[in-house]
């Protein structure tokens, strides 16, 4: 890093692509219009402005249709963009940071329009790309601060908050080796800290688990969480994995072929099925109690080790009865919930 903040090795116009790329580009938060969200007053109760709001937006490239009239309406929280492979997450959000054009239709991020306001878009929100985008000659200190620099903190509270970022997603320790030693892990914390260095008020995370094993995997979606609960920023996070994002989402917007599949709270998705979940402990205890429980008039069927019975009247009676007259062991009964992928699967 050169005196002046540039990067060694890394001309203007590189720099430039590379923070188009990877983070967010324009002035600094304090630089821009009050886009503080409105409290709209309805029934009584005030009423968060949506952080994000589609209308109709579609998106062909050639005979793709990747976005196909689109409408959406994001919260405040962490929200869950979930959907295969194809699915149009990524052109979704290269169309709410105004980097790619909708074919028709439009949106506003925070309030600001797309087709008019890119460059405040993006001075207010994080972006955390799916592509490996960063220069491996680089340390991550000196990326991040080369970029919050660009977003147009002076060096000195670059350099601070650029220390500060890096310690929350856990790369304080090698934030001075050059990033092509990195691993998957590692590579994604540098891109998350240079998505939050200038405080933004939203951040999109697109596949920030994407090649990561199950521990790092764990660790990125801890952050995730805590960016959105500890730090109160609004977060749109994608996976191409349903089910991964239900524990860290208060919502989710579920993408089929460039369309609105279902968008609602992770709750609503997770609703109790009715049904209870139970475990027996004993010699061919699983099919015994089945047999039983079948033979009272109850509806019971295997679901891994566990059994999924009807629930009804007086059934939590019937299942401790039928365990002791069987000699098996009651090890646990409890409520069973969808998941993400069960919902999909019957759509
Ligand atoms: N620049 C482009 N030119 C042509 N087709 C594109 C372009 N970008 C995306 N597509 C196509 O648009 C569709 C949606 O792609 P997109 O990358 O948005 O999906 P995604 O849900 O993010 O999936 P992935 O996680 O695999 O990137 C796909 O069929 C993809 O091949």
């Amino acid at each position: 890093m050169t005196q002046d903040g540039a990067l060694s090795g890394v001309s203007p116009e590189s720099s430039l692509n590379l923070h188009i790329g990877c983070s967010a580009l324009g002035a600094r938060r304090s630089s821009l219009t009050d886009v503080t969200p409105a409290t709209a007053r309805s029934a009584g109760r005030p009423v968060a402005q949506p952080v994000v709001a589609t209308d109709g937006l579609t998106k062909d490239y050639g005979s793709v249709l990747a976005l196909d009239a689109l409408t959406v309406s994001v919260g405040h929280g962490i929200t869950g963009l979930v959907g295969a492979n194809g699915a149009g997450k990524s052109t979704l959000i290269k169309i709410l940071l105004g980097l790619v054009p909708p074919t028709r239709g439009g949106a506003r991020v925070l309030g600001h329009d797309i087709a008019t306001e890119g460059a405040a878009i993006r001075a207010t929100v994080g972006y955390l790309p799916e592509h490996d985008c960063l220069p491996p000659d680089v340390s991550a200190s000196d990326y991040v601060v080369h970029l919050a620099m660009m977003s147009g903190l002076p060096r000195v509270a670059a350099r601070e908050r650029t220390a500060e970022v890096l310690r929350h997603v856990g790369l304080a320790e090698e934030r001075y080796r050059p990033m092509g030693g990195y691993s998957t892990g590692m590579k994604q914390k540098a891109k998350l800290a240079q998505a939050l260095v200038h405080d933004p008020r939203l951040v999109f995370l697109d596949e920030p688990t994407n090649g990561l094993d199950p521990a790092a995997r764990d660790e990125m979606l801890g952050l995730v969480q805590r960016i959105g609960r500890d730090f109160g920023i609004s977060v749109v996070v994608t996976s191409h994995l349903l089910g991964e994002l239900e524990r860290v989402s208060d919502h989710v917007i579920i993408l089929d072929g460039g369309r609105l599949l279902r968008a609602s709270r992770t709750d609503d998705f997770l609703d109790a099925t009715g049904h209870l979940l139970l475990e027996v402990l004993g010699d061919g205890g699983q099919q015994r109690m089945i047999a039983a429980l079948v033979a009272a008039g109850v509806e019971a069927v295997p679901k891994g080790s566990m059994i999924n019975v009807g629930s009804g009247a007086g059934v939590h009676d019937l299942i401790r009865d039928t365990a002791a007259d069987l000699g098996l062991g009651l090890v646990r009964i409890q409520i069973d919930h969808r998941r993400i992928e069960d919902v999909f699967a019957d759509a």
